[in-house]
């Protein structure tokens, strides 16, 4: 099933014509197809990838649609990110992984989609391998545990309005500079489940969220839109239920933020 790409990839890369994606460096990095350990490699790299695609693409694509639909709601978000990115990034080039570190508001923005819409809203359900207590309450071997993703999230002991979008519960307000508060509860606390089989994509999808809302943010306004007669229709959270939650489908305006924005979409 690899040959193919294994063979464009590897004369590719060998040829100095192609800068390796990761997907092309661990197909370049399989043992030569003479070799015994090849096939054992290539079952590995068929479930690695095929666990990453399995896991990693609808969680993402939800959280991204929970993103826009939180910028739609919430343009005073949108414009407190936007003049964070216009200050530390300027206008004439895309916020990138460098910046990060500068843009506290847009970090905050990662963290509050990640709590605000619940994903996996009772996580992957696991179970008990022995005998065990907690809290004066004994759980035999062989128990199901479903942890309340949702309810962990949205716990009014640990966040004051717990159904408000609201990022700048995770900054620290009492810094001039308006830095990550770590004391919050973090949404790694609970989204991405819990033990030896938490999320292994966890960073991915964080790095992802953040490149999405950063670069988004940098160009693009986005709206809720508006009805026949020009009225401004007001979206409302709403999710699906399931193992995994999407937002009911709506609808958003997306435009260029100015003619310099535009330009940089063009370009790219
Ligand atoms: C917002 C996005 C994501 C959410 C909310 C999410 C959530 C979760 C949860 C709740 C689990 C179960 C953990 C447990 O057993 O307690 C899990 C497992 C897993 N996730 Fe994610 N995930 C996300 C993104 C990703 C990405 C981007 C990848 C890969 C590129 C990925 C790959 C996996 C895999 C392979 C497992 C199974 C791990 C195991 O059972 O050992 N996930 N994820």
């Amino acid at each position: 099933m690899l040959e193919r790409p294994y063979r464009r990839v590897k004369g590719e890369l060998e040829a100095g014509n192609a800068r390796p994606s990761i997907l092309q460096s661990m197909i370049s990095k399989l043992p030569d197809e003479s070799d015994p350990k090849r096939a054992e490699a290539e079952e590995m790299a068929k479930a690695v990838t095929g666990a990453a695609y399995g896991g990693g693409s609808d969680t993402t694509i939800a959280a991204v649609q929970a993103f826009f639909l939180a910028m739609a709601m919430h343009a005073d978000v949108q414009h407190k990110a936007q003049a964070e990115i216009d200050a530390v990034v300027g206008q004439d080039r895309l916020p990138d992984f460098s910046d990060r570190a500068k843009l506290p508001y847009v970090n905050a923005i990662v963290k509050e989609t990640l709590r605000w819409h619940s994903i996996t809203p009772l996580g992957i359900p696991h179970m008990s391998t022995e005998d065990d207590e907690y809290d004066g309450y004994f759980i035999p071997k062989g128990t199901l545990i479903i942890g309340n993703v949702w309810a962990l999230m949205h716990d009014p002991n640990a966040f004051v309005d717990p159904s408000k979008y609201d990022p700048e519960r995770y900054l620290n307000l009492k810094d001039a500079n308006g830095r990550l508060d770590n004391t919050v509860r973090s949404p790694g606390a609970a989204v991405f489940g819990f033990g030896r089989r938490i999320c292994p994509g966890r960073h991915l999808v964080d790095a992802s969220l953040y490149v999405a809302a950063s670069n988004v943010l940098a160009v693009y306004n986005i709206k809720p839109p508006t009805d026949k007669e020009g009225n401004v229709v007001k979206l409302k959270e709403e999710a699906t239920g399931g193992l995994l939650s999407f937002m009911v489908p709506f609808k958003c305006v997306i435009e260029p933020r100015s003619s310099v924005a535009l330009a940089l979409i063009q370009g790219i």
